[in-house]
């Protein structure tokens, strides 16, 4: 998986260094916002490229537009001009199906997890909707669940209850699984410890690193060789995708 974060910083991850080919590029993208005398260029003519097995970085102080990019990378804002392309596809104009589906390739996980989490859904529902793109039932899904659970250090029992019954920390680990359960191809982190005290921000910085050990050590699961190899296999119940970092 590759993934960027954005912490008065963006990062993207991919695999495979230099030499493998570019799974995002964003060229020379304008975003403006606002209306009448108010609109602003929030983007100026940004470009970058994200290789699979790369992580980038990107830092900005506060206002420079960083969540702004990222919501445009997940395809909630429209550049006013410039390209951008997953996978070597133009993202412009995707509708229906194309854009549910770029929006399970690329999650972002926000600063605010409230604002990733459906405050009447329960932690399970939220998790099953993610294992499952076709809406997953919690009860089906219940051992996948439990899995996730258990990777960001809670209980099973988390799956019956809401977002607002957790702390800070616990949402944004609920909300790293959420969106690595869908499995995406790229991960757009957008400063997600800087809602948090220090202690609670190196928690989930090393359940990141702990998700990637995880990864980098379990041979039991076979998924996508992340750059250049065979064809995806089938995971194995609740497995993480290889290609996180
Ligand atoms: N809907 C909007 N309409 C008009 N301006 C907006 C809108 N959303 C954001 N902006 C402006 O865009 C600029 C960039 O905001 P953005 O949230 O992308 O910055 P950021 O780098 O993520 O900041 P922070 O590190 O504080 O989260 C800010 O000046 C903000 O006021």
């Amino acid at each position: 998986m590759d993934s960027i974060s954005l912490s008065t910083v963006a990062g993207v991850q991919a695999c495979g260094g230099t030499a493998a080919a570019p799974l995002l590029e964003v060229d020379d993208v304008v975003v403006e916002l606002g209306s009448g005398a108010a609109r602003a260029r929030i983007l100026n003519h940004v470009s970058l490229t994200v290789r699979r097995g790369q992580t980038l970085g990107l830092v900005g102080e506060s206002g420079s537009g960083k969540s702004t990019l990222a919501k445009t990378l997940v395809g909630n804002l429209v550049p006013a001009s410039g390209t951008i392309r997953f996978d070597g596809r133009d993202t412009k104009g995707l509708k229906g199906t194309r854009l549910r589906t770029l929006r399970r390739q690329v999650q972002l996980i926000p600063q605010d997890p409230y604002s990733s989490l459906n405050p009447r859904r329960t932690i399970g529902q939220a998790l099953a909707e993610a294992i499952d793109p076709r809406g997953g039932n919690p009860r089906r899904h219940s051992r996948d669940i439990a899995e996730w659970l258990e990777r960001v250090s809670l209980p099973a029992e988390a799956a019956t209850r809401y977002p607002h019954e957790f702390s800070g920390g616990q949402r944004q680990r609920i909300a790293i699984a959420r969106a690595l359960a869908v499995r995406p191809e790229l991960i757009i982190a957008d400063e997600i410890t800087s809602a948090l005290d220090l202690t609670t921000q190196a928690d989930i910085l090393n359940l990141l690193a702990k998700l990637r050990r995880d990864l980098e050590t379990d041979d039991a699961v076979h998924l996508a060789q992340p750059c250049s190899g065979p064809p995806r296999q089938r995971r194995s119940r609740g497995a993480l995708p290889r290609r996180l970092g």
